[in-house]
């Protein structure tokens, strides 16, 4: 039986997975697949270089084009990373008839809509299961899984090194920088961690999940992004004595033709089940009209999670092959966005007021709120370390962004608020 052949652009984390589970379950996917799968070819920067699995030299590359214009390759699996020429190494193998699976997000969010569309014409597959989330399957959950159904909301802590900075944070008051460092020795972090840390990784997994779940054409300037290089040890402290945990979620959600996607740090209550997803660990929460509440929870990030996904695309490629079915599955979105202006979108919020500690200054407060038609759900004045101020907190009701807005330009120009010390959003 002649053997699929593979050819893996990047042997790093994710790519020496590959290598491994394609070799290790050798058996397995071959009886699946009905042929053996082979990796032939791979793309690596320095063939010189140690590698975590023991390779025949004879395959390594420095040229991608060598593996691209291959003609025995029937599969590219990419998992070098990186936008512009990468994509060209993509639309090339489409082009040639190849069969592509990748990890990479960040071109998928960019340019996902063009090379669907190559891959549809040419009668290929492009599968990028790993790219969100990375060892669950929620692409594929999405797209077949809730086919039936109309998804109102999508929630995840879909960042693994984000999860991981700010579980260590609460769970043990850890440091930023210091945690940030062990995400990225653990393989965790992008090639710059700026991307994880600033919400980018989340908002194109998000603009990647939102359009295969609304199954509309959300790009990524679509999705508001707000990292957590912000968030303190005390903002964590007062929202655990709150009943709360401070995670980065993103959120997408649907109301008839309208829709909003963002990701921020939020304030989930935490007897919500998205709360409670520690470290590296990732989860997607979907609400849909029918189905009403599911959530998926696994491993986000790291080398063999993330190549559990890519060589179930691959295996998802080959059953194709045999069926003669590849390029019919390229979901090409249907509906066309339109999104929520900051009137539309609403929800709780935290405030964190450095204010004066005088009669009056709470009444003051209170008038902003009142004036900006927001209203107070409860109010905190925990003991702070200061002599003639204090902190107060302010969880609100459900409120606009718009009305929010208006709130925190009120506070500016009030001599009692000192400082507006952090704002979230808040769920559950
Ligand atoms: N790490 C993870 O947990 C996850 C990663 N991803 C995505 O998977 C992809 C790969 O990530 P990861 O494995 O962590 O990345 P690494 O940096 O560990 O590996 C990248 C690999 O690609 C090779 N490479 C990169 N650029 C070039 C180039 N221009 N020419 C030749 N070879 C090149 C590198 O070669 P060399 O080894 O010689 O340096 C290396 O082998 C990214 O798109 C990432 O976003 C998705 C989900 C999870
Ligand atoms: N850097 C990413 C890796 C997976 O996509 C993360 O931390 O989640
Ligand atoms: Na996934």
């Amino acid at each position: 039986m002649k053997a699929i052949q593979v050819g893996l652009l990047g042997l790093g984390t994710v790519g020496t997975g590959v290598v491994k589970i394609v070799e290790g379950h050798q058996e397995d996917l071959s009886n699946q697949v009905g042929s053996p799968i082979s990796i032939a070819q791979i793309l690596v920067k320095d063939r010189t270089k140690a590698r975590g699995v023991s390779i025949d030299p004879a395959k390594l590359t420095e040229d991608a084009w060598d593996i691209v214009r291959n003609p025995n390759i029937d599969v590219i699996v990419e998992v070098m990373g990186g936008i512009s020429t990468t994509k060209d190494y993509i639309l090339e193998a489409l082009e040639r008839g190849k069969h592509v699976v990748t990890a990479n997000k960040d071109l998928m969010a960019l340019h996902g809509q063009e090379i669907l569309a190559k891959a549809r014409e040419k009668g290929c597959d492009v599968l990028y299961e790993a790219s969100v989330a990375g060892g669950i399957p929620i692409i594929r959950t999405l797209v077949e899984g809730f086919s039936s159904d109309r998804i109102t909301k999508i929630m995840g802590i879909v960042n693994g090194t984000t999860n991981y900075i700010l579980t260590k944070m609460s769970q043990e008051g850890a440091a930023y920088a210091e945690v940030l460092k062990e995400a990225q020795e653990l393989g965790y972090a992008e090639a710059d961690p700026t991307s994880d840390v600033e919400g980018l990784d989340a908002a194109r997994k998000m603009t990647i999940l939102s359009s295969l779940g609304f199954r509309a054409n959300v790009s990524l300037e679509d999705v508001s992004a707000a990292g957590i290089s912000g968030v303190s040890q005390l903002d964590i402290r007062y929202a655990k004595r709150l009943g709360y945990e401070v995670k980065l979620l993103g959120i997408a959600e649907r109301q008839d033709d309208m829709i909003s996607v963002s990701v921020q740090p939020t304030m989930i209550k935490a007897s919500h089940p998205i709360a409670s997803v520690n470290g590296v660990f990732n989860a997607v929460y979907v609400h849909g009209e029918a189905v009403g509440e599911t959530m998926f929870y696994g491993a986000g990030a790291g080398e063999l999670p993330t190549a559990t996904s890519i060589v179930a695309d691959l295996v998802a490629v080959v059953k194709n092959m045999k069926l003669g079915v590849n390029g019919r599955q390229a979901q090409l979105p249907y509906n066309v966005v339109k999104l929520k202006t900051d009137e539309q979108i609403a929800s709780k919020f935290f405030l964190l007021l450095h204010v004066e500690d005088r009669a009056g200054v709470l009444a003051q407060i209170a008038q902003v709120f009142s004036n900006c038609d927001v209203s107070i759900e409860s109010v905190m004045q925990p003991s702070a370390p200061y002599k003639s101020s204090t902190e107060i907190i302010i969880i609100t009701h459900q409120a606009s962004k718009a009305a929010m807005n208006q709130v925190m330009q009120a506070f500016s120009g009030l001599s009692a608020v000192r400082e507006i010390k952090s704002v979230y959003r808040v769920e559950g």
